[in-house]
């Protein structure tokens, strides 16, 4: 289990987004005033933790402290609640309700396409969450199944409860900063064409996604669809989707609207969540004639937003980029597309090929380095987490604070400059040129990692503490120990002992010992001349009685 912040525990990842990914977690204490859900201590909820490209973007960090009273007070049924907001070193991370259920994306691919009646009210669900959050200022823009999470099951006869999630996460990286590196670019079966074109973007870009995802929950598949994503920005720019035969004519009504290429002619949130509800009494078996009526006029109930929520910063473009189309010519063979893809974050400066993929501008212009205005904050963050201390094991592979270690250092120094010393001297990396959004398929699927190596298992104690100079001092305490044992062998085995007796000096008892050793050696070779002589006496006695035997006869 991995701490987050002091308050939160990341138990097991739920699932891995483009921007982030997203865990099952606990609350270990109650949080502070600046979370707008305090929580008890042990409650289950869900984290998101952002991808590390977002969270050590200085203007995401910005964005997400600045958007963070927007974020905290959007309260609604039908959006999951974002309970708390986390900065801690590079880590950004979003506190949420957990929601025990699918999202809509896996139930549509297990389950199949909705009846009209369902996906009307369904939708209808969903754009009540977009009415309240257009009404306060933030447009989603990148509504789709997957960020629609199912509360509820109709296995038990309830209604499947939509929860509208992900809000704010597409505002919060489509930073300036992050267009120097990367690209957010939503997920391109539910872009809105003013999207695709680079053009100023509202709210309308909500209703034209719900439009989509009505489509595909009546019929299983986005309208648009294509072999690269190209091919599907070309659809939302010229194409108008057939109506598919199982879909009553009221509903295509509606569907046709929220399609509208013009944005200012698609209804207000509001009015699509009446003239769904209004089609889902009509289409109903049991419907009366005034339902019935109601629902083919849903056309007069569709209201356009006559203050559409603009999308701050959206649709700066250069030189150029009022031409009606931006999408460049294809060469050579397309990158396969997956109708399916998640929100695509895509690094730039791929080169190559990759210009037949080019269909935005950026933007915003990059904006100059400099002291970070949200300097206070970050440090008033950072320190109420700063008790954060690793209580246990976590996999390497999903380590959501796992850094690759050069990369750690540079940010490290550099965030460190940005926020604890005022302006940095000069850049860190060399200044990019702002390129132009792009779209491509799919973030490439990266070949499965190796299994990780099971960590060893290092001491029963999970609050290992690291104790400064514990090392020297064991260093220490093993040299007194060899000196004590050292001395203690001289003192017993040699004649140190006798020598300290005798009172001598050094010099003296060396030169005694070399006279004793000298006397002994001449003492030894005086010994051994005497036994020479002895030998040669033998031998002449020998050769004596030798001499005598022979003179016999
Ligand atoms: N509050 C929540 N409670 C329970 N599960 C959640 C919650 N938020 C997200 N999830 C689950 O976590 C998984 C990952 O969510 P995430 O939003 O990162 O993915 P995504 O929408 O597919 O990706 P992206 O929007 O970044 O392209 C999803 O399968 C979703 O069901």
């Amino acid at each position: 289990m991995r701490p987050v912040g002091s308050k939160y525990l990341l138990e097991e990842p739920l699932g891995r987004g483009a921007t982030g990914t997203v865990w099952r977690a606990r609350q270990r204490e109650t949080a502070g005033a600046e979370a707008a859900v305090p929580g008890q201590p042990g409650e289950t909820l869900a984290i998101k933790v952002l991808k590390e490209e977002l969270a050590s973007d200085p203007d995401v960090v910005m964005r997400f402290l600045r958007e963070r009273s927007v974020l905290l007070r959007l309260t609604h049924p039908n959006i999951v609640r974002t309970r708390d907001l986390v900065v801690e070193g590079d880590l950004l991370a979003l506190v949420m309700d957990l929601v025990d259920g699918p999202d809509l994306h896996r139930y549509l691919r297990e389950n199949g396409p909705f009846t009209p009646i369902a996906a009307a009210l369904l939708t209808a669900g969903i754009a009540d969450a977009l009415a309240a959050s257009h009404a306060d200022g933030i447009v989603h823009r990148d509504l789709k199944p997957a960020n629609v999470l199912l509360a509820g099951t109709d296995a038990a006869g309830g209604s499947l409860h939509p929860m509208l999630t992900d809000f704010g996460i597409a505002r919060l990286a489509d930073s300036p900063g992050l267009t120097r590196t990367s690209e957010f670019v939503g997920t391109p079966a539910y872009v809105a064409p003013e999207s695709a074109e680079g053009r100023p973007q509202t709210s309308a870009v909500d209703i034209y996604g719900a439009g989509i995802l009505l489509y595909e929950l009546v019929t299983g598949r986005p309208p648009f669809t294509g072999g690269t994503a190209l091919e599907v920005l070309h659809q939302h720019l010229r194409e108008e989707p057939a109506r598919p035969g199982n879909v009553p004519e009221p509903l295509w009504t509606v569907i046709k609207a929220c399609l509208n290429k013009n944005p200012d002619q698609r209804p207000s949130a509001e009015s699509l969540a009446r003239g769904l509800r209004a089609v889902a009494g009509g289409i109903s078996a049991s419907a009366s004639p005034d339902q019935i009526a109601a629902a083919m006029g849903v056309a007069a109930l569709l209201v356009p937003d006559t203050a559409p929520t603009a999308v701050p910063g959206s649709g700066v473009n250069p030189p150029g980029a009022a031409d009606p189309t931006q999408v460049l010519p294809t060469r050579g063979n397309p990158p396969a597309y997956d109708p399916n893809a998640r929100t695509s974050v895509m690094p730039a400066g791929g080169g190559g090929d990759d210009d037949r993929t080019r269909v935005m501008p950026p933007t915003q212009p990059p904006e100059p380095e400099g002291p970070h205005p949200w300097q206070t904050q970050m440090s008033a963050l950072r320190d109420r987490n700063e008790q954060t201390q690793q209580v246990g094991y976590i996999d390497p592979d999903d380590d959501p604070l796992r850094r690759r270690p050069q990369r750690q250092v540079q940010r490290d120094h550099g965030r460190q400059q940005r926020y604890d010393q005022g302006p940095p001297p000069a850049p860190q990396q060399p200044q990019r040129r702002p390129e132009p959004q792009r779209y491509a398929p799919q973030p490439q699927q990266r070949p499965p990692a190796p299994p990780p190596e099971p960590r060893r298992d290092r001491g029963s104690n999970p609050n290992r503490m690291r104790i400064p100079g514990l090392g020297c001092l064991k260093g220490c305490l093993v040299v007194l120990l060899v000196l004590f044992f050292g001395g203690w062998a001289v003192w017993e085995l040699t004649p140190l002992q006798d020598w300290v007796a005798d009172g001598k000096s050094f010099w003296d008892q060396i030169s005694d010992t070399y006279t004793e050793v000298k006397d002994w050696i001449s003492e030894v070779t005086g010994l051994v001349d005497d036994a020479n002589d002895v030998k040669d006496g033998v031998d002449g006695v020998k050769d004596g009685v030798d001499g005598v035997k022979d003179a016999k006869p």
